[in-house]
């Protein structure tokens, strides 16, 4: 598949993200994305492109849709119908690819008729070092050069995946929110290092040398099990052994995979207020 322009339709977080990644990673690919944003905020976060990319006005979102061969949506769920008024008619070939969680594949093809090509994307934050990890699933009929466009994009931010249509909520919230997760664990490790007496910055450096650690030893053993990992620091009635037990006594685990699980269900009752009949 042949793509000279790329629209990319609301310029926020996960659009930064995609931009900061391309600007490492693919710099040529940066020179064919188009944005489209809505407040001057938003606008103002794209300054730095300015040279690089091309920023719409708001009136601008059916000029990208008629411009780009592929059109990819980040605006929040909620925005999608606006959105898709906005965009006006689109002339097919174009290839959609939605990074809106919770949006199936349906839901979209309702929305924007059946003969676009249409793709699901779920990408998290860490495309912008390059880190990413993203699920794609793709609608029927779309041709397997535009699918493998779709892997490539966002397989030069990281790793790059394809998953039946049914596991991308679930993926959502273990992937796509994960990074929230992994940072929150950062700012408690933090937090205890200051607790202990060390300044900010040097708490931080701490808790993110620690992880760095931890991620070089499971690439090192791979063939040892989590648990395993933690037996190999946690002695028997030692300090560790303290640490973990108070934190099971917290129900720490149990609490996090509770917490997954409501994750799933505002997904799916999201889908239900947006009138997703996949539901
Ligand atoms: N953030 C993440 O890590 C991930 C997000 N996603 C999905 O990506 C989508 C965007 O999320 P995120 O970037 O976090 O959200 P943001 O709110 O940061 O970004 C959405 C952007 O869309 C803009 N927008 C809304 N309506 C229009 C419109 N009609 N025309 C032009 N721009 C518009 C908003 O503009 P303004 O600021 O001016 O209001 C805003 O900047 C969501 O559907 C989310 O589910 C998927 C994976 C990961
Ligand atoms: O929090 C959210 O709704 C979005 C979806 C994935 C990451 N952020």
């Amino acid at each position: 598949m042949k793509v000279s322009s790329i629209g990319i339709f609301g310029g926020g977080r996960i659009a930064q993200a995609l931009a900061d990644g391309l600007a490492r990673m693919a710099p040529d690919e940066l020179e064919r994305v188009y944005v489209s944003a809505r407040s001057p905020v938003t606008l103002s976060h794209w300054e730095k492109w300015v040279d690089r990319s091309r920023l719409f006005s708001p009136a601008g979102n059916a000029v990208l849709a008629r411009r780009c061969d592929v059109l990819l949506l980040s605006v929040k769920p909620k925005d999608l119908p606006q959105l898709r008024a906005e965009m006006g008619e689109i002339v097919p070939p174009k290839l959609i690819v939605s990074l809106v969680a919770g949006r199936s594949l349906r839901f979209l093809e309702e929305l924007f008729g059946c003969d676009v090509s249409l793709v699901r994307a779920l990408p998290n934050v860490a495309v912008a070092v390059g880190k990413g990890l993203t699920a794609c699933a793709a609608g029927p009929g779309v041709e397997p050069s535009s699918l493998e466009w779709v892997l490539g994009f966002f397989g030069r931010l990281g790793r790059a995946i394809l998953l039946e249509e049914r596991l991308l909520d679930p993926f959502t919230v273990l992937a796509g929110c994960g990074p929230a997760y992994g940072f929150l664990f950062l700012s408690l490790l933090t937090e205890a290092g200051m607790a202990l007496g060390w300044d900010d910055s040097e708490s931080r450096a701490f808790a993110v040398s620690l992880l760095d650690g931890v991620v070089g030893l499971s690439e090192a053993y791979p063939s040892l099990g989590w648990e395993e990992f933690v037996q190999w620091v946690r002695s028997p009635e030692g300090v560790t052994d303290t640490v973990c037990r108070q934190l099971e006594r917290g129900r720490w685990r149990e609490s996090f995979l509770e917490a997954i699980q409501k994750g799933v269900e505002k997904l799916v009752q999201m889908q239900k207020e947006a009138g997703d009949r996949r539901v």
